[in-house]
């Protein structure tokens, strides 16, 4: 019988894995906050396999991944396309988002729409690790289990994450 191979966890973050997002967290149907930016965090750790290498993977590229990912939300205003209080509307290169009885207009340029509930720190988590799963970088990998986190300040972290069911 083949030993069990030894399971790591490799720990990801470094202080350029952040995204600047402009953004409102909705409380309610009518309770908003007022539009205001994060300089937002993330960081992950991976369980997998050590090869009879001793190598897991090459976390470079996870850290070029992630940052790519961040990449993708950087200077925006972060709206979510699936929350239940607010829908965003696209009119003459412009974008609103219609929540309550304000109709809030933005930029095309300036506005990133998110396949998201709504814009926190939970909800960017899980897209995040979502986006890390489907990338090919981390296809073939021995992966066991993934834990993503994002920040929205010091202190206050939302993590979300997945295991292997293998
Ligand atoms: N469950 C969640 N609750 C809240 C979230 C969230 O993402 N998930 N987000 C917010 C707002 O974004 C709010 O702006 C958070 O900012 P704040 O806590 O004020 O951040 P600070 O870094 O300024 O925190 P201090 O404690 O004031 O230093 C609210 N709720």
């Amino acid at each position: 019988m083949t030993p069990q191979q030894p399971l790591t966890r490799i720990e990801i973050s470094k202080d350029y894995l952040n995204f600047s997002a402009g953004h409102f967290t909705l409380f309610s149907a009518t309770e908003r906050e007022n539009l205001h930016g994060h300089n937002f965090q993330v960081r992950c750790a991976v369980t997998a396999a050590v090869g009879t290498d001793g190598l897991a993977f090459d976390y470079v590229l996870l850290k070029r991944v992630l940052k790519n990912l961040c990449d993708q939300l950087d200077e925006r205003v972060l709206l979510p396309q699936r929350s239940p209080h607010l829908c965003i509307e696209h009119r003459d290169g412009m974008v609103f988002a219609l929540f309550a009885d304000e109709r809030i207009p933005f930029l095309e340029r300036d506005v990133l729409p998110l396949p998201i509930r709504n814009v926190t720190i939970e909800e960017l988590a899980a897209l995040l690790l979502a986006r890390l799963r489907e990338r090919p970088e981390l296809a073939g990998r021995d992966l066991r289990a993934i834990e993503l986190g994002v920040s929205s300040g010091l202190g206050q972290w939302a993590f979300s994450s997945w295991e292997s069911r293998i």
